[in-house]
């Protein structure tokens, strides 16, 4: 019997064991599914394009909408490692705009409105740079500018400013308007995920345990309450009993699943898989929310991008001058350049983001260029209106679940997303990155009007890895769990991860997950706070 258990060791749930456990009177199991992040590669920032494609992802297919004419079989990876997310995502630190955690408020997130929740943001910052009323530097996780800037990146966030936007220094400031360069989630030029810089350190306390390769299948409920898990390692199944609180941090594709199994979502469903109701909570699994991308690749006319570096002698330089420096190519996310623009639907903030990286063929699903040197603009609607479902398939915790991002099926979104491509494209058409550019790769067709933007995107849009909001806090029927992240009708029992948010921010969501993390477990700690 221990007092807190932590199911999943991602983005969230490394802060809450590591901040539980800072009580030397409280004992704490930490349960990640993944390995540990032994792996080199994820410390060194450009090993991002490695980290976020192999054995360290877990792959779940997702079921298209009706008249669906994008990727064949689409599918999202999710993180399955210590420190989930934040060890193989692209780095990218960005907390959204404040407006995104008043709409939080309004919508019945009492208490984590932007004043609320900027504490929990300081609280995790060391800034290498900035330290203001928007930054700290005293906080376990490094946030760092780029080492390393690729000359073209420096190119592209000029010819921003050629077609009219400002340069933004700091685009968490409360203004994300505007272009500029990216800080990263780095400290003296390696990761830092929350398992390095949580876990890490928290790790020698005798009161905390960390099991990998332990995957929970379910949590064990009596009357009303969660008194423990089940969870399967190495092929044997075990049971472990928590006296105060079980704590579910497995991200928004499995926190729902795991509910669901237990007993707890929409009865009729759950009857449906043969599983004991313990408490009807139809909202469980609805509410999701991703952000969709579409990637604009293009063919330059030198070799000048990064992907000079598939070369083994370039490689091997590079890697020389990492380990010498700290500092180089390999000390680069390669997502370097950024840049947030209103559309003309964004009702007053800004609605498309882009990532502009100097090569091509850097993500999954996103194709290199004939020539061998090409680059790459992802362009992402921040805030769209389309919004899905995480089910169970099967009452087996061994099946995937049936995801239904539903993706584009508001027209707002195509409309939103065609719109934010046009003037991506107006930006690659500036003539400080221009005159490097010798075709255009992706799109591959002729894009005249609105329409055949609308059709492009259409066509050529993924999921930004960005999934949110299925066990979604709140004080209404639907809403699943309370303001103090406790499951509604069940005690001893919390979702603190990304998928409590009422809805998306207007960015990448790995320091949102982190603030959830830190506001949790002070939940956790002040019981009724
Ligand atoms: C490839 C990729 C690139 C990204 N790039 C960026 C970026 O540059 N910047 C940014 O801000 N965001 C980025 N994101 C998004 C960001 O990383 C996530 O939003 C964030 O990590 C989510 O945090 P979380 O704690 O909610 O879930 P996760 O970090 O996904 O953690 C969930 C953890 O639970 C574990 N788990 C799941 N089920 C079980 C189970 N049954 N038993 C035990 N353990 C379980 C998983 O293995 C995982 O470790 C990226 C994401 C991906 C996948």
């Amino acid at each position: 019997m221990v007092n807190y258990i932590v199911v999943g060791g991602g983005s969230a749930g490394c802060v809450v064991a590591a901040r539980l456990s800072e009580n030397p009177d409280a004992s704490v199991v930490l349960l990640e599914e993944g390995p540990s992040d032994w792996n080199p590669y994820i410390h060194l920032p450009v090993g991002f394009y490695k980290t976020s494609q192999g054995a360290l992802v877990e792959h779940y297919p997702w079921q298209p909408p009706p008249g669906y004419i994008g990727p064949a079989n689409p599918g999202m990876v999710q993180a399955r490692v210590l420190g989930g997310g934040a060890t193989v995502n692209a780095m990218v630190y960005l907390r959204g705009q404040p407006a995104d955690y008043d709409q939080w408020s309004h919508s019945g997130a009492t208490g984590w409105s932007y004043q609320d929740v900027l504490p929990f943001f300081l609280k995790h910052e060391a800034n290498d740079r900035f330290n203001n009323v928007s930054h700290s530097v005293a906080g376990p996780v490094g946030v760092s500018d780029q080492r390393h800037t690729h000359p073209l990146a420096r190119l592209w966030v000029q010819a921003c400013q050629e077609a009219g936007l400002a340069f933004n220094p700091d685009f968490n400031s409360g203004t994300q308007d505007g272009c500029g360069f990216y800080q990263i989630n780095a400290r003296k030029g390696r990761r830092s995920s929350t398992a390095v810089a949580y876990l890490k350190p928290a790790r020698a306390r005798t009161n905390l345990e960390v099991i990998t390769h332990a995957r929970v299948l379910q949590i064990i409920l009596s009357n009303g309450r969660a008194m423990g898990v089940k969870y399967e390692r190495r092929g044997k199944v075990q049971h472990l009993m928590a006296d105060r609180e079980v704590i579910l941090c497995a991200g928004a594709i499995n926190s729902p699943k795991l509910l669901m199994l237990s007993g707890i979502g929409a009865s009729e469903a759950l009857a449906e898989h043969g599983i004991e109701v313990h408490c009807d909570l139809p909202g469980v699994g609805q509410n999701l929310q991703d952000h969709v991308e579409v990637s604009l690749v293009s063919e330059l006319n030198t070799p000048l991008s990064y992907d000079k570096y598939k070369k083994l002698h370039h490689k091997l330089y590079a890697g020389l001058q990492y380990l010498l420096f700290r500092n180089g190519p390999a000390s680069s996310n390669i997502v370097e350049g950024g840049a947030f623009w209103r559309t003309s639907l964004a009702e007053g903030r800004a609605d498309a983001q882009y990532c502009f990286m100097a090569g091509a063929g850097v993500e999954a699903g996103v194709d290199s260029v004939p020539g061998g040197n090409g680059c790459t603009l992802n362009v992402c609607q921040t805030r769209p209106r389309s919004v899905g479902s995480v089910a169970l398939r099967s009452a087996d915790p061994g099946i995937k679940p049936l995801i239904r991002p539903n993706y584009l099926q508001d027209p707002y979104d195509v409309d939103c997303m065609a719109e934010a491509v046009e003037y991506g494209r107006h930006i690659m058409a500036q003539s400080a990155i221009a005159r490097h550019i010798r075709r255009e790769f992706v799109p591959a067709q002729a894009l005249r009007s609105r329409d055949d933007y609308r059709t492009f995107v259409r066509q050529a849009a993924h999921g930004a890895l960005h999934p949110v909001g299925t066990c979604r806090m709140g004080e209404d029927d639907s809403a699943v769990v309370d303001q103090q992240l406790r499951v509604r009708g069940i005690d001893g029992l919390r979702v603190i991860d990304n998928s409590i948010a009422p809805n998306l921010c207007s960015s990448n969501t790995n320091a949102m997950a982190i603030m959830i993390g830190e506001k949790g477990a002070y939940h956790v700690l002040h019981a009724g706070a």
